[in-house]
């Protein structure tokens, strides 16, 4: 299978505490418009740049499994939460191309994120490494630009890689603003699937 007809992967890593509605609109988006197999939403073990996550690993898996139920195309994968560890991209990328540098099965996979973490990408452990592996897509975010950074950009053209460019409105979700608003006791219908929101209220999650 050649390079240019192998599937396409979207991946979509966060640290979904909790899964919005943004979350399944940018998963959804990717899967049509990069016309791929599966988008695989990967729930970070331990993101590095964070401080501590509110919910735990198993938690956040479950939410994500939750609201992708019954949606064909999109799919939870575990693999940073059984690594365990801190969730670096780029071993996730490895992991997933056996190792080899070549993506397992002649898949061509496709990071996505939003336009927030696309400015930050130049932070990220052994940056340039992610770029020889994947293609990006990246939707905006409301107050940053959905631009590459200037070293990005060079890195993307070095590798004759592809930023994807995803058509979807900016949406002002995020899930600190839900956890704000869940600690406050206000409402979150619309921004959460309401299984999810279920799943918060049984286990009592981001309370003040
Ligand atoms: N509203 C949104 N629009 C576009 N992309 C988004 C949006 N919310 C999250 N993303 C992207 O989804 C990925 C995972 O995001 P994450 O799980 O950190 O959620 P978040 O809403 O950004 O969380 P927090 O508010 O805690 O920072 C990141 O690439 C992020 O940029
Ligand atoms: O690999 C890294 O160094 C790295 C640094 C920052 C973020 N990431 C990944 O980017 C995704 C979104 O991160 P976050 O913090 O916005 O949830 C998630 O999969 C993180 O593991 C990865």
């Amino acid at each position: 299978m050649s390079a240019s007809t192998a599937p396409r992967i979207g991946l979509l890593g966060g640290s979904f505490d909790p899964i919005h509605e943004a979350h399944l609109t940018l998963a959804r988006t990717a899967l049509a418009h990069l016309d791929a197999a599966s988008v695989q939403l990967i729930p970070a073990a331990a993101p590095w740049q964070r401080q501590p996550l509110a919910a735990t690993a198993e938690q956040r898996a479950d939410m994500v499994a939750l609201a992708i139920a019954g949606q064909p195309g999109l799919a939870l994968n575990r693999i940073e939460i059984d690594r365990g560890g801190p969730s670096y991209t780029i071993d996730t990328l490895r992991a997933l191309a056996g190792g080899t540098g070549t993506p397992a099965a002649g898949a061509r996979y496709v990071w996505i994120l939003g336009a927030d973490q696309l400015a930050n990408f130049c932070t990220w452990n052994e940056w340039q490494g992610i770029v020889a592996l994947a293609d990006l897509a990246v939707a905006g975010r409301p107050g940053t630009e959905p631009e590459p950074p200037a070293p990005l950009h060079a890195e993307l053209a070095r590798h004759g890689r592809t930023l994807h460019r995803l058509p979807m409105p900016e949406m002002a979700v995020s899930s600190s603003g839900i956890r704000r608003r869940l600690a406050r006791g206000e409402s979150v219908d619309g921004l959460v699937p309401p299984a999810v929101l279920r799943y918060i209220t049984q286990h009592r999650l981001y309370q003040a």
